[in-house]
């Protein structure tokens, strides 16, 4: 038989065992102290520190401050543009809100990031935390500030390759949405582009066209706009040429007008007969900004000048009239070549830069260089053509606020049969508020249009009976 009993140590056992214990330990320390090196021990502490708060901690925080390599950090910058848009998803019930615009004093206030806050973000189904801290910092210099955006661990890589990527673009789409529209013209003595406000009102809702041409066209902007990836995987440059082409007064620059707003792109608008040479068009081209719509207006008359460079080209080469090889050189200079052109639509140097679109206009498609209209130099041919019964009635509702009248009938008729042009009736429509008078305007102008066009078309028949009848009678002369 066995009998157990509980024996409890004494007082004076446990502190003696203490004492012991604690002796022991600073023995240890010592010679650690003595043997291992003050950098070593603390590298030990901070790897055991990082191990054991990794290993118990499932979240993981990135640290964004507000300056990297003494500028300006670009990713504080984008959340900063970016944070006060998901502000909704505020953990407390406090919203920063102010206005620094002295001009306008009554413009909408602005969102702010409170600090010390928790902002909710959501990126592909990942929760993320975002709070702005800020630290004071030695008199006089401003405080410190930086982000933490805590995420779940697995979760690290997908943010820091994908998300921040999300974050710079959204930060540059808001901020493009809240600048004024510019558009440039090249200012070649100071070798710039110069800005002006761009305030042309045409939407697509303000622009009369067929409605499958609009939709169409608008489908094929939203698409380039998202396409980033798409235009990346089959290994094209992200972007989109179209070529405007129709009579004068059928709204091409209208239309370039309308994607600008629908886009949110500043226009580079180039004239293309006054470039120098193809080294200034390639420094021109190469100066414009990401998210741009570059202009150049009837290209025809370029392609004119780049034929009529080639022609003296040929004579100065051929030396048909003898000149100087100064002048010569001088001849060879003006204007840009062919090539240069096409070497900017789609050749290497086209490709620097994203989200640019290229526009070409012209009165005279029949004019341009087959080169030029090759199939996949300008992606999409967009014919503005006369007014259709469509696009008057559709003027008729926006300039005169009705859908129904007596004339619609004889003016539509009148409409096509004189080719009409939507500048032609946009400048009737507006002579009144009155439907009746300025329809009764507009049927006028269109009779008389159609007169016109009648005796011209009389007169050139008489000329050419009259040549007919000339050349009849040259050979008798001669004989
Ligand atoms: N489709 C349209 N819808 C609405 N307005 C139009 C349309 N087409 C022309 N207009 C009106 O006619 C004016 C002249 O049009 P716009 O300058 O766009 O023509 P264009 O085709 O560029 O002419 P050009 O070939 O001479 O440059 C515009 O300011 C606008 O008021
Ligand atoms: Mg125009």
């Amino acid at each position: 038989m066995v009998t157990l009993y509980n024996q409890v140590p004494s007082v004076s056992a446990i502190f003696s065992l203490y004492t012991s214990f604690s002796a022991i330990t600073m023995l240890f320390r010592t010679i650690l102290n003595e043997i291992v090196p003050k950098r070593i021990r603390e590298y030990v502490a901070l790897k055991a520190m990082d191990f054991f708060s990794s290993y118990f901690q499932s979240n993981f925080t990135f640290v964004i401050e507000q300056r990297w390599e003494f500028v300006e950090n670009q990713t504080f910058r984008a959340a900063e543009v970016y944070l006060p848009t998901r502000l909704a998803g505020l953990s407390t019930g406090k919203l920063l809100v102010g206005s620094s615009n002295l001009k306008n004093p009554a413009a909408e206030p602005k969102l702010g990031i409170p600090v010390n806050t928790k902002i909710i973000d959501e990126f592909e189904g990942i929760h993320l935390e975002w709070t702005l801290h800020s630290v004071e910092t030695k008199k006089y210099l401003p405080e410190k500030r930086y982000f933490h955006l805590t995420c779940k661990k697995e979760f690290r890589e997908k943010i820091m390759t994908d998300y921040f990527t999300y974050l710079a673009k959204s930060a540059e789409k808001i901020t493009s949405h809240r600048e004024n529209l510019k558009i440039y013209t090249y200012n070649q003595d100071r070798s710039k582009w110069e800005s002006a406000i761009f305030e042309h009102h045409t939407t697509f809702e303000t622009l009369a066209v067929e409605p499958q041409l609009k939709n169409t066209l608008i489908e094929d902007l939203d698409a380039f706009s998202k396409g980033k990836d798409f235009f990346k995987s089959v290994g094209r440059a992200w972007k989109r040429g179209y070529l405007l082409y129709g009579p004068p007064g059928t709204g091409k620059s209208s239309m370039v007008a309308a994607i600008a707003n629908h886009m949110k792109y500043h226009i580079y608008d180039l004239q293309i007969q006054s470039v120098r040479d193809d080294g200034e068009l390639r420094e021109i081209l190469t100066s414009t900004k990401n998210r741009s719509i570059l202009l150049i207006e009837d290209i025809d008359c370029g392609a004119d000048a780049s034929r009529r460079r080639q022609t003296k080209k040929n004579e100065d080469d051929g030396g048909e009239d003898g000149a100087e090889p100064q002048k010569r050189k001088k001849k060879f200079e003006v204007g840009i070549s062919l090539s240069g052109l096409l070497n900017f639509v789609d050749g290497l140097w086209s490709s620097c830069g994203e989200e640019k679109i290229i526009i070409f206009t012209t009165n005279h498609k029949e004019k341009l260089d087959p080169a030029l209209l090759r199939p996949g130099r300008m992606d999409v041919h967009i014919l503005m053509d006369n007014c259709t019964p469509f696009v008057f009635k559709k003027l008729v509702a926006m300039y005169l606020k009705t859908d129904d009248h007596v004339l619609f009938d004889p003016i539509e008729k009148l409409v096509l049969e004189v080719r009409a042009t939507p500048a032609e009736v946009t400048q009737q429509l507006m002579a009144s508020k009155v439907a009746d008078i300025a329809l009764k305007g507009l049927l006028e102008f269109l009779k008389t249009k159609k007169m016109t066009k009648e005796e011209d078309t009389k007169v050139e028949e008489d000329g050419e009976i009259e040549d007919a009848e000339t050349k009849e009678a040259e050979p008798e002369e001669k004989t």
